[in-house]
């Protein structure tokens, strides 16, 4: 345990001084009750034969002790670890029980396991559940996850209606294992009446000691007491010291990992200078995924410090895994991923102190941050939303300048660019690449016409080099693959020019198709122009909707749907939410019951306990043998109902929850569709009607 690989391999000196005194202290704590039952055994003991001599003297006696204890354990348990059952206090109880009654502690010892071993067993079955679940409810968050970051792409594509079926088919698989739970929880809970039992043969074997051994009733009584809590504190502790040991190993399996690639790592070359000189000699690669296909094969290319070079190649050809070998370099991503901070911060990432107004003025970013309300200050939100591909790009170019590296790698900068953004985005990759070694990758290619040399990249082989001009020239066989990559470009750009057919009115037209064919109300209504969704984008449409919102309630399976004004939206009545209850009424009816049975249940089993410790004080051997097995016979049938209770109350309160969730995340997918409604989901009420 202390040696390299053990549980303490990563604790100092006062860590170890801290567990020791916390060892110590849980000794001290564990110790509290063994010594209050054996106090109270004595009590007992001295209660039974007591006479007109039962004194206030011997009660004085027996409440000091007891302070004496609770001081003692009051001290221990402040320098306690705090552990609900330490492993110390475990180990106690049994002791105790010997102690006591060996013969009684010997006989029982088998019944202590019964509830022991059907809560291991039950344990973790509930433990594996669980992490399936919280797999389960990963996948329904994560369908609702992407399609709230991507809503605008659900909205343009019709897919509210495959989202909200593909998450509620996660959720029914949630709700599946839900009630597994909860029925394995009832058969748990249920089967800690094993207790019960326990008590039961405790009492009846309790009672022979007694009247034919004639051993002390405190003792026989108080260690059938230690036995059962025992049992109890074994329950309470293995979870925790199971979770203990699975955690630790988790995290010791994190911090020894060793990376492949150590980025801490001090060995190796670095360069004091970056001229900017690259050289590529004979490089083949291959993913380790696909080990078989080579991505890049035999690639020698080589850029003088200061040049231009751009690579142009079909999708896959191995573009962007040249970039990538090169990359920490200076690198401007096709979609570049701003951090959820100002403008300022984003620029200056990496490089505190820099001049951020002239890296923005190069980039060409300057004057659209001055324009914005709060200038650099400006948020630019989860992964820059608010701001447009080429202002992000800009920025992004301004933040890879503040680093003034000597080698710049534009990926596809300007692909996803309208014209006039694109022109801003390449004056200011031409401005900052002065001076540079500059790789871009285009796919559009009239941004790299100027560049010193253009590597054109097939299935990760260079099959022709050379300036513009000189590619142009080729002209075996009806042209080189540059060539013929720009002509095809130069017409494919001629027909979108010409073509009548906009974005919008494809999208309306696919809107319009399946509207027609929606199942769902919501989407009868839910269409381009007037979806709330789309306000952002478009506020002159979407004002005209405002004062009519639509909202939606949730019941028997049905979708109603009501026009109500957007500033007013009435609570509903109590009897409203209810009546909105319904289908959960007999299930809350029966998990009621089987707890209001169970609460019953603890008055009865402290009567009869009671009763227990007054009839071993019964002088009449016979009498006490045959009172004890009659409340023998009350724990068993305590055990009895309490294991029915138990599953009754735990299944049908699992049955209800789970159908609530469901619903909840239902309604939940319904009502995300619509940010500007803020509809009190109805499913919420009804969870504060269960949750009391
Ligand atoms: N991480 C990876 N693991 C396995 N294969 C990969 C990985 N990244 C890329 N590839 C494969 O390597 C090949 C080259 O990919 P690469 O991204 O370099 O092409 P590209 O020319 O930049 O394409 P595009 O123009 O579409 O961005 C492709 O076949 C791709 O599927």
């Amino acid at each position: 345990m202390g040696g390299k690989c053990g549980l303490f391999q990563y604790a100092d000196g006062i860590d170890k001084l801290l567990m020791l005194l916390g060892s110590l202290g849980s000794i001290g704590d564990g110790l509290m009750t063994p010594l209050n039952m054996i106090i109270l055994s004595s009590l007992i003991d001295d209660f039974g034969t007591a006479d007109d001599s039962f004194s206030n003297k011997i009660v004085d006696e027996y409440a000091l002790k007891l302070l004496y204890a609770a001081v003692g354990v009051g001290v221990s348990a402040f320098i306690d670890s705090h552990l609900p059952s330490s492993p110390v206090s475990i180990r106690l109880w049994p002791d105790c029980s010997f102690f006591l009654s060996w013969r009684l502690a010997l006989v029982s010892f088998p019944f202590s396991l019964g509830f022991v071993i059907p809560g291991v067993a039950f344990g973790s079955l509930l433990m594996k559940l669980a992490m399936k679940m919280k797999d389960t409810y990963g996948i329904a968050g994560s369908i609702v996850e992407q399609a709230i970051s991507s809503i605008q792409t659900v909205y343009s594509y019709v897919g509210e209606s495959q989202t909200v079926s593909r998450c509620s088919r996660a959720l029914e698989e949630c709700m599946k294992l839900g009630l597994r739970q909860g029925f394995t929880k009832g058969l748990l809970i249920g089967s800690m009446g094993m207790v019960y039992v326990a008590w039961s043969f405790e009492s009846w074997a309790g009672s022979l000691l007694v009247a034919n051994r004639g051993e002390s009733r405190g003792r026989v009584f108080i260690s059938a007491v230690s036995l059962v809590l025992g049992g109890l504190s074994c329950i309470a502790a293995l979870p925790n010291l199971s979770i203990m040991i699975e955690a630790a190993s988790k995290i010791f399996e994190l911090i020894n990992r060793t990376p492949e690639i150590d980025s801490e790592d001090t060995k190796g070359r670095v360069l004091a200078y970056v001229r900017g000189d690259i050289e590529f000699k004979e490089v083949t690669l291959s993913y380790p995924s696909i080990p078989e296909v080579q991505v890049l094969q035999n690639i020698c290319l080589k850029v003088k410090s200061g040049k231009t070079v751009g690579i142009v190649g079909g999708s896959g050809s191995g573009k962007s895994t040249i970039i990538s070998l090169l990359e920490r370099l200076g690198l401007v991503n096709q979609e570049p991923a701003l951090f959820a901070t100002s403008i300022k911060e984003n620029i200056l990432f990496g490089n505190e102190g820099a001049m951020v107004v002239e890296a923005a003025k190069a980039s060409n970013a300057h004057e659209f941050i001055v324009s914005l309300p709060n200038g650099y200050n400006t948020h630019v939100g989860q992964l820059g939303f608010q701001l447009s591909g080429g202002q992000k790009q800009r920025i992004a170019i301004a933040r890879a300048l503040i680093k003034d590296p000597r080698i710049l790698l534009p990926d596809e900068a300007t692909s996803a660019l309208d014209a006039e953004s694109e022109r801003l985005v390449q004056d200011a990759i031409d401005q900052v690449s002065q001076g540079r070694t500059t790789i871009f990758i285009a796919h559009r290619l009239t941004t790299i016409r100027k560049v010193d040399k253009i590597i054109v990249l097939q299935s990760g082989i260079i099959v022709e080099t050379g300036f513009h001009d000189k590619l142009m020239q080729i002209n075996e066989g009806g042209g080189g693959v540059y060539f013929n990559m720009v002509k095809l470009q130069q017409s494919t750009s001629r027909n979108t020019t010409d073509s009548p057919y906009h974005y919008k009115e494809a999208t309306s037209y696919l809107r319009g198709q399946y509207d027609n064919t929606s199942k769902f109300p919501f989407f009868a209504r839910s269409s381009w122009q007037n979806s709330p969704g789309n306000t952002p984008f478009s506020p002159a449409i979407s004002t005209s909707y405002a004062p009519s919102i639509q909202t939606y309630s949730f019941c028997d399976g049905d979708y109603e749907y009501s026009e109500i004004s957007n500033s007013t939206h009435q609570r509903p009545s109590t009897w409203h939410l209810f009546h909105m209850n319904a289908p959960e009424w007999n299930r809350a009816l029966l998990g009621c019951l089987g707890a209001a049975i169970f609460g019953a249940l603890q008055p009865a089993f402290a009567f009869c306990l009671g009763s227990v410790v007054s009839t071993y004080l019964i002088n009449d051997s016979s009498k006490l043998k045959s009172e004890a097995k009659l409340y023998s016979l009350m724990f068993l049938t305590i055990d009895i109902i309490s294991f029915f209770a138990n599953l009754i109350q735990h299944y049908n309160f699992a049955v209800m929850g789970e159908r609530l969730i469901r619903d909840c995340g239902y309604q939940q997918m319904l009502t995300w569709y619509d940010p500007l409604l803020e509809i009190e989901c109805p499913c919420s009420f009804r969870f504060l009607l269960v949750l009391p």
